[in-house]
């Protein structure tokens, strides 16, 4: 599904390129400069289909956060244009951009960041309390869908992290988003409780059609989603199709040692697939 090829607009920019389906997501020459010369993101262009799951992996500093907060409409590029459900991001007003953010954009942090003084349901009903709707029925639904329907009168101080996470699930799918972004989801979780939250966002996408783009560091996560792609060095180097968590493991070993993901043993596989286990069976 994912063709990558060498880009037309800089000697360095990878392409990953998806053809004939509406995109939820691409960005088109996008880079990053923090500090004149330095670039945290070199030009990447990317297009990720509706109802995809797509890891974005790396070691650290390798630039993940900054492509996702890029990709996000959390931070403005230095370069190249991004488009989240055909809308141009960087053309629109801060007001504008807020709005897209809140009404077309689901967000799910590392921290929940559920506001603490609402109940659970009213944390799942901020989206739309704040574009003026009230949602009853989809926040009824959203709850039950990551099964907390019963503990939606609930401070999020009386769940568990994993069920504050799932909460935050909730939220970020309730305005029916093109896309969702999740910010190492699971890196506070224990494992039970990172497999329920990977598995929720697995569904997302294969029942409902959801587009989800999740930055992690861990290899077992990856292996819930359809496509990995690896950064290094703040460059698209490789991606894989239907990563299993042991070849993730060996290609951020060989991009901790400075080896690009091309070159681990022709392990990167571009061009098609998803991810069929539904269960996420694959992640340990
Ligand atoms: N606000 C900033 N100002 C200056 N430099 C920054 C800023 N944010 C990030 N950087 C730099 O940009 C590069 C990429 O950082 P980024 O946070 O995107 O990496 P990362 O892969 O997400 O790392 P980690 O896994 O540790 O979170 C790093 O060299 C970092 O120091």
């Amino acid at each position: 599904m994912f063709r990558r090829r060498r880009g037309p607009a800089t000697a360095t920019a990878e392409r990953v390129v998806v053809e004939g389906v509406s995109d939820a997501l691409t960005l088109e020459g996008v880079g990053r400069e923090y500090r004149r010369g330095a670039l945290a993101l070199h030009p990447v262009d990317l297009a990720v289909p509706r109802g995809r799951f797509l890891a974005v992996m790396g070691p650290s500093g390798s630039g993940k956060s900054t492509l996702l907060q890029c990709a996000a409409g959390l931070d403005r590029p230095t370069a190249g244009t991004v488009r989240i459900g055909g809308t141009e991001v960087s053309a629109l007003s801060e007001a504008a951009l807020t709005r897209l953010r809140r009404e077309r954009v689901g967000f799910v942090f590392q921290a929940h960041h559920l506001v603490p003084s609402l109940t659970v349901a009213e944390n799942v009903a901020l989206p739309l309390l704040l574009g003026g709707t009230t949602g009853t029925e989809r926040v009824r639904q959203g709850l039950a869908d990551v099964g907390l329907g019963e503990r939606g009168d609930a401070a999020p101080a009386e769940l568990s992290g994993g069920q504050c996470q799932r909460v935050a699930i909730a939220r970020a799918l309730v305005t029916g988003p093109d896309i969702v972004f999740a910010d190492e989801p699971t890196g506070s979780l224990d494992p039970a409780a990172a497999h329920d939250v990977l598995a929720l966002l697995r569904r997302a996408v294969d029942r409902d059609g959801h587009t989800v783009v999740m930055v992690t560091h861990d290899p077992a996560a990856a292996a819930w989603t359809d496509e990995a792609l690896f950064l290094a060095g703040g460059r698209v180097v490789g991606s894989v199709t239907c990563p299993d968590a042991a070849q993730v493991s060996r290609i951020m070993r060989g991009l901790g040692r400075g080896e690009g993901a091309a070159s681990d043993g022709g392990d990167v596989r571009v061009g098609g697939g998803r991810h069929e286990a539904s269960d996420g069976g694959r992640a340990a």
